[in-house]
């Protein structure tokens, strides 16, 4: 479980002066729940996600993870970003290994498990490919496989799919959630995109306001397994999309 307490955040800019991001963020995400974070470019979106990431620090408030406030980093919260932070000079199976050797598992299982993770996420030949020679996509997969390899129980997710092509951005969008019906993570998932929000998500919550905050929580009451074609035809789908579509209209003003 993840509690958000009144989380604040004024940033010092490098002119000395002083820039509220965020301010009483309230939120509370039951293990398990798939969240997504819609909202005006500028809103806080990412700021939120550092925060609880252990990246930043709040300067009002507090995350707390299992009872325990937060107080960095940690692997128990994997995070995947839009950049897709692979190291260039690593193979594909060095790069998703990566995070299982720093924590101390020894070459051979660490890149053995590695290899179990590039199947999942269809990069199994891949294995010996430099990120330069891999699509977009497949570097995201990796990305992805990199982080689920060290088993976080969270995955925070910044815009993971939002520098992809709209085919390969529906590909990995169904694959992810296929991933995550099976492990059951918590994902808090940023992103500009209605339709992704409301396929994917078992809520998505709605900030905006300068200084950000939360302004709407909306239940995505959809039956999962969730297959795109049948929701297209589902008028709940259609009235969830544009429902959001208001709320993101309302809070642009
Ligand atoms: N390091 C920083 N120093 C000063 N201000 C910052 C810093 N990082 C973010 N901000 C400010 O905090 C606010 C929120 O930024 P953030 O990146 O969290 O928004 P966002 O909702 O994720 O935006 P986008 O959708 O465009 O990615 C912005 O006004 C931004 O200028």
């Amino acid at each position: 479980m993840i509690v958000i307490e009144q989380l604040g955040k004024t940033f010092l800019t490098a002119r000395g002066t002083s820039h509220t991001a965020i301010e009483n963020v309230r939120l509370e995400v039951p293990d398990g729940q798939f969240v997504s974070i819609l909202g005006p470019s500028g809103c806080g979106k990412s700021t939120l996600l550092y925060i609880v990431g252990g990246f930043e620090q709040a300067t009002q408030g507090q995350v707390i993870v299992d009872g325990k406030p937060i107080a960095g980093p940690g692997p128990d919260r994997g995070p995947v970003f839009q950049e897709y932070a692979l190291f260039p000079w690593k193979t594909v199976l060095s790069n998703v290994a990566y995070g299982l050797r720093q924590q101390g598992m020894a070459k051979k299982p660490a890149e053995e498990k590695a290899r179990g993770w590039l199947e999942k996420v269809n990069l199994g030949k891949y294995a010996d490919f430099y990120p330069k020679e891999l699509s977009g996509g497949m570097r995201q997969r990796a990305a992805i496989a990199r982080t689920l390899a060290y088993e976080p129980r969270i995955l925070l997710m910044d815009e993971p799919f939002g520098a992809l092509d709209a085919h390969t951005r529906l590909t990995l969008q169904s694959e992810l959630l296929s991933l995550w019906e099976q492990l059951g993570n918590t994902v808090l998932f940023v992103t500009h995109g209605v339709e992704e929000a409301v396929y994917l998500s078992d809520r998505v919550v709605v900030m905006g306001g300068t200084p950000g905050t939360v302004k709407q929580i909306v239940d995505i009451d959809l039956p999962r397994p969730r297959v795109r074609a049948d929701l297209l035809r589902n008028p709940v789908y259609q009235d969830l999309i544009i429902q959001l579509e208001d709320s993101l209209v309302a809070e642009r003003v």
